[in-house]
């Protein structure tokens, strides 16, 4: 007992003061580990990951969720899957897209959840999906009698880079971009490439505009790695060994890697340096305690004009097109070279992806702004690429120069084509 200051401790770390007023202090922490693992041929039956515990005391059911899409590809293995370990399942389809990213879906999850009946804390729940299919599943599992654990298999380029590895759940709500959710990371998340076979050019370019963006903020390797080998990654889906040099088949893989200086393929490469990149910057900030966040690059400005396309624009699409407006601004602010501004547009081509969109008016960037200020708490907090492959914040960017930036773009975009 400190009687000086009134205060006594208990063997919890409990404080209770004393007069003139009596509260209570509770000071806990919770501390957060969790897995994302490299995985091949997931839904091998032979291969038992999905059904391994991180906790060892594995439950013999298993609640499911994945979109209509995904089922209807994988759908058949997924619960031959489970048939052959014997372990009772229900498989729950949701509709695809963004515009199904709602409170309704979620609400659809913890239904069917009831009437399956799992068991707390040993029965993980299991998303198979993107990164609209994560989200929902991820903000269900930490709403259901408070927190359930999950594991992740993300399917699209999005979700294994970027949804799947964060913390972050959550859904649209009343017009706005994620509105509601919560920090809730899974378990564990698997990664198995194979899945990107059949996602369609448009969602691979949607998952490059997430690992560019790592590039143009942290990573000017990755940037070059994106430079080089872009076209490839698009046309093969990131599917190893993309683009390693001419054959003759007899030289093995590596070598010719090596020859290239290049350690792995560059599909491998460009997936991990970005995943790598995103984690160095979740970590320490998993909690989005500081607003100052490097990864919110391209989320300013794209929020706004995403909602205001839907469904029209994809995350990545909405995403790119603030990268490009923000890599003008860049430039006329002289943080960036005119010739490292053209390099940047070029690559977003080379990857499929837009560079413009007629929602870059004055007054649809400037509400967007005015949110995105809300959201970071009073400041603009904007981050600006400085070269390529480094950021810097500001907070002075005004209505007139965003408009004269829309314009600018508007004028180099036009020259720039996929
Ligand atoms: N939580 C986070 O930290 C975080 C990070 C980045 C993005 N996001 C969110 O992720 C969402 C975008 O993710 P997305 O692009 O994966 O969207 P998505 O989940 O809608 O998937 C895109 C489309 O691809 C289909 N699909 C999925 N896997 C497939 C496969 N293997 N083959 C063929 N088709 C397949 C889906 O059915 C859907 O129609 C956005 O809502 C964004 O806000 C969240
Ligand atoms: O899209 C991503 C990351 O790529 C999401 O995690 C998230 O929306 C971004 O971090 C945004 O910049 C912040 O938006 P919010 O989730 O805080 O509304
Ligand atoms: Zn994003």
């Amino acid at each position: 007992m400190q009687q000086d200051t009134q205060t006594m401790r208990n063997n919890d770390g409990l404080f209770a003061v004393g007069s003139p007023v009596t509260h209570w202090s509770v000071q806990t922490s919770n501390p957060v580990q969790y897995e994302i693992r490299a995985c091949e041929n997931l839904l091998d039956p032979e291969n038992s990951t999905i059904l391994e515990d991180a906790s060892g005391s594995s439950g013999q059911r298993r609640f499911i969720v994945t979109d209509g899409v995904v089922d209807s590809l994988y759908g058949d293995r997924v619960r031959a899957y489970f048939d052959h370990h014997g372990v009772e399942h229900r498989v729950l389809v949701l509709n695809d897209g963004e515009t199904h990213k709602s409170m309704n879906a979620v609400l659809q999850v913890t239904e069917a959840l009831d009437a399956f009946g799992i068991d707390r804390r040993r029965e993980p729940v299991i998303a198979i999906g993107g990164g609209v299919l994560m989200d929902i599943v991820g903000f269900a599992a930490s709403l259901y009698r408070r927190s359930t654990p999950f594991i992740r298999i993300p399917t699209t380029l999005i979700g294994l880079v970027d949804a799947g590895v964060g913390a972050k759940t959550g859904v649209n709500h009343n017009g706005h971009k994620n509105r509601l959710g919560t920090y809730f990371p899974a378990d564990r998340t698997l990664l198995d490439r194979s899945f990107l076979a059949t996602l369609d050019a448009r969602h691979i370019s949607n998952g490059l505009a997430e690992i560019l963006k790592i590039a143009l903020i942290k990573d000017a390797r990755l940037f070059d790695l994106l430079e080089q080998h872009g076209a490839d990654l698009l046309r093969n889906k990131l599917q190893s060994p993309a683009d390693v040099g001419p054959t003759p088949a007899d030289v093995p893989v590596d070598q010719r890697l090596a020859a290239r200086g290049l350690h792995l393929d560059p599909a491998t490469e460009v997936v991990e340096r970005a995943i790598q990149g995103m984690l160095e910057e979740l970590q320490p900030n998993l909690w989005e305690k500081v607003l100052e966040r490097v990864v919110d690059y391209g989320h300013t400005f794209s929020p706004t004009i995403e909602m205001h396309a839907l469904p029209a624009l994809l995350h990545g699409e909405a995403v790119a097109v603030d990268m490009a407006l923000t890599t003008v601004m860049a430039e006329r602010r002289g943080l960036v070279s005119s010739y490292q501004r053209d390099r940047v547009l070029e690559v977003m081509a080379r990857l499929g992806l837009p560079v413009w969109h007629p929602l870059c008016t004055p007054e649809v960037l400037g509400d967007a702004l005015r949110d995105t200020v809300r959201h970071r708490d009073g400041k603009q907090r904007l981050p600006l690429p400085v070269g390529i492959g480094s950021a810097l914040f500001v907070n002075d960017v005004t209505d007139g120069e965003l408009a004269a930036a829309a314009e600018s773009l508007a004028a180099l975009g036009s020259g720039v084509s996929r």
